[in-house]
Formats: structure tokens, C-alpha cells, sequence
């Protein structure tokens, strides 16, 4: 029996018309499906549009509108195939990796770098491979399906802005690629237990803060007592310089006693931290009960606290718990197996 599938527009390259002003979304969800009328022999197509907006423009509004509209729908379809702009696409397909689990359904996240309507476009292609991937039997979870390659939603991270390779997948191999229209599938399928679980509140209460070298340390003053969470961009695998040393010494005190969150990151996009390594990060690791990114992504770091945030919880040792647990392949060294 066919399929029958979601689709839910949001905007993005994919939808794209030229204005004067700039590319701007405009196709429709109905309209983007009228271009791959191949998806028709496999499965049936439904349409919703969520929003079409640049996804430069997205928030967690909009995350919220995605995952409340697939709970809406979820009994009714077989799997859902989400478009999407790719500027932030890596951190919306990281937030619904976290607002919707476990699902046995797949929800499959895709856009394109040229608008659908032009001649040299990787946006149909893009869209039939998502179709074809949101049909198979195999597929759950939140995933991308871009340039021939299937992503983990967590596992994602823009490195082109310009190319159809746009994607990489990071510290995680790919799960399977589409391949002449057939899915090729590199990692089985895993056993579900339970059903699936909606969350559709996000705290952004977070505040990235990059290092540079040399960096003045004024500025921590000022995001420790304005946000709720901090992430700390590092240099390798992990610590914080001596010339901030004090100062972050003199706040973290108090940052602790209010029950924040202080994550240590890391520049580096591959490989991840590891702050028991170097005197610059052990330290500061024993003396105060940090998180560490290990090998997650910044956009599943984010997206990772600003769930955690959102939820009750039984204070700072549950959140731990809960940051370091493995949801949708986003975390696998975390230095505690
Ligand atoms: N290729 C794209 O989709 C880029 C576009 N600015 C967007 O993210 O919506």
C-alpha cells in the first residue's frame, strides 16, 4: 500500500522567487510537489504550510509551529517531510530531534541551495530523495535528506553556503544515502521501545559566547547574570585562559549557587572536547561542575540546553543527567560509558 505522507513548507531557498528586493520565499508547499511528480508512484502527498519565511528569520516559535503541527497530524500519516531554508536548517533539524522522540515515523528535513523553479536546481532532487527516504520502511526519527545523503538531525553542520553539498555530518557517519531513487541503508534500523514523546517549549535563555584570543573579560560579567545558560566557545579540546581565569572564578561562584548552566565547547568542529587533557581545562573542570559539549555539535548543544531549560526538573544533577544522555546519536563520548 502507498504511503501517505506529510509534507510541511516553512520557507526557505527551495521556495524561492526572484523580487527585486532578493530571493524571497513564495512557492507554496502544494505548488513545491507539482515539481516532482515522480513522488506520485510511491506515496501520497498531503501539504500543510507552516510559515514561508527566509530561515534566516527562524525562532523557536517557529521550531514549536513544526513540532505541534506533526502532533496534530501524527496518527494520520506515515511520515512527514519537513522544507526548510538552509541557513539554520542544522539547528531546527537538532531542536525537533529533541522536541519530538522517539518517533517510529520519520520526519525528514531537507531544502535546497537554488529555488525549485530554475533550471540547474538540487531542489527537486532534494525533495523526491526526502519523499523516497520518508517512505521506506527502515526510516525513523529526525533526519536530513540532502545531496544524495541522509544526516541525523543532531549530526548536522552548514560548511558550504554556496555548493549542493552544503551539509556535513559531524563526528557521525551517515545512516544511509539515496542512491538512483533507492535507499541505502548503512545503519540498521534500531528496536523502538515506548511511543513517541512531543515537547514543544524552548528556553533561549542561552548565550554563546566565542573566545578569542585575548579576550576581555568584562563581557562575562555581563552574560552570566543576564542568561539562564552559557556556552563557551573554546579553543581544542577544552579550557578557559588564564587571563579570564579570575574573573570567570569570581562569577561562576555565584552562577552555580543560582542553579545555571555553564556548557564548555569548542571551536574545533570535529572530534570534540575533552577538558581533562590540558591543565587549562582540568582545573577549572574539577573546580566547578561544568558540561562539556565532547563530541555534539554547538547546534545540538543549543538546542539540547534551551529543551533541558524548558522542562521541570529536579535541579542541577537531573539536567546533567539529562544533557549527557544520548537522544537521537547527538552524544556518544561523553567520557562517562
Ligand atoms: N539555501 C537557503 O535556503 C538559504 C536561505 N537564505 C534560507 O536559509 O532560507
Amino acid at each position: 500500500m502507498k504511503k501517505c505522507i506529510l509534507m510541511l513548507g516553512t520557507g526557505g531557498t527551495i521556495a524561492c522567487k526572484h523580487t527585486d528586493g532578493g530571493l524571497s520565499p513564495a512557492i507554496t508547499s502544494e505548488e513545491l510537489v507539482g515539481y516532482i511528480p515522480d513522488v506520485e508512484e510511491f506515496c501520497e502527498v498531503h501539504t500543510v504550510q507552516v510559515c514561508n519565511v527566509d530561515s534566516t528569520n527562524v525562532t523557536p516559535e517557529h521550531w514549536s509551529m513544526v513540532s505541534r503541527a506533526i502532533e496534530e497530524n501524527y496518527e494520520k500519516y506515515d511520515g512527514f517531510v519537513v522544507c526548510h531554508g538552509t541557513d539554520t536548517l542544522a539547528y531546527t533539524a537538532a531542536a525537533l530531534s529533541y522536541m519530538i522522540q522517539n518517533s517510529r515515523k520519520p520526519i525528514v528535513i531537507t531544502g535546497a541551495q537554488k529555488p525549485i523553479d530554475v533550471e540547474n536546481t538540487d531542489a527537486r532532487m532534494n525533495l523526491l530523495d526526502s519523499f523516497i527516504y520518508a517512505a521506506d520502511d527502515g526510516s525513523r526519527d529526525v533526519n536530513i535528506v540532502f545531496d544524495g545523503k541522509v544526516i541525523v538531525g543532531t549530526r548536522a553542520k552548514k560548511e558550504r553556503a554556496k555548493s549542493y553539498n552544503a551539509f556535513s555530518s559531524i563526528n557521525f557517519p551517515y545512516p544511509a544515502v539515496i542512491q538512483d531513487q533507492r535507499v541505502i541503508r548503512y545503519i540498521p534500523p534500531e528496536d523502538y521501545k515506548g511511543g513517541v514523546q512531543f515537547f514543544h517549549e524552548m528556553n533561549n535563555s542561552i548565550y554563546v559566547l566565542k573566545l578569542i584570543p585575548g579576550q576581555n573579560p568584562d563581557i562575562l560579567e555581563y552574560v552570566f547574570d543576564k542568561y539562564q545558560c552559557i556556552v563557551i566557545e573554546s579553543f581544542g579540546v577544552g579550557g578557559i585562559p588564564e587571563y579570564l581565569v579570575t574573573k570567570f572564578y569570581e562569577v561562576m561562584k555565584d552562577w552555580e549557587s543560582r542553579g545555571k548552566l555553564a556548557i564548555v565547547a569548542t571551536q574545533v568542529v570535529k572530534e570534540g572536547s575533552n577538558m581533562m587533557v590540558y591543565e587549562v581545562g582540568k582545573k577549572v573542570k574539577q573546580d566547578f561542575d561544568l558540561l562539556e559539549t565532547y563530541d555534539m555539535t554547538l547546534e545540538a548543544t543549543i538546542t539540547k540546553a534551551m529543551w533541558l531549560m524548558a522542562r521541570k526538573h529536579d535541579g542541577y544533577e537531573e539536567m546533567k543527567r539529562e544533557f549527557y544522555r544520548m537522544i537521537n546519536h547527538d552524544i556518544m563520548g561523553n567520557g562517562q560509558a
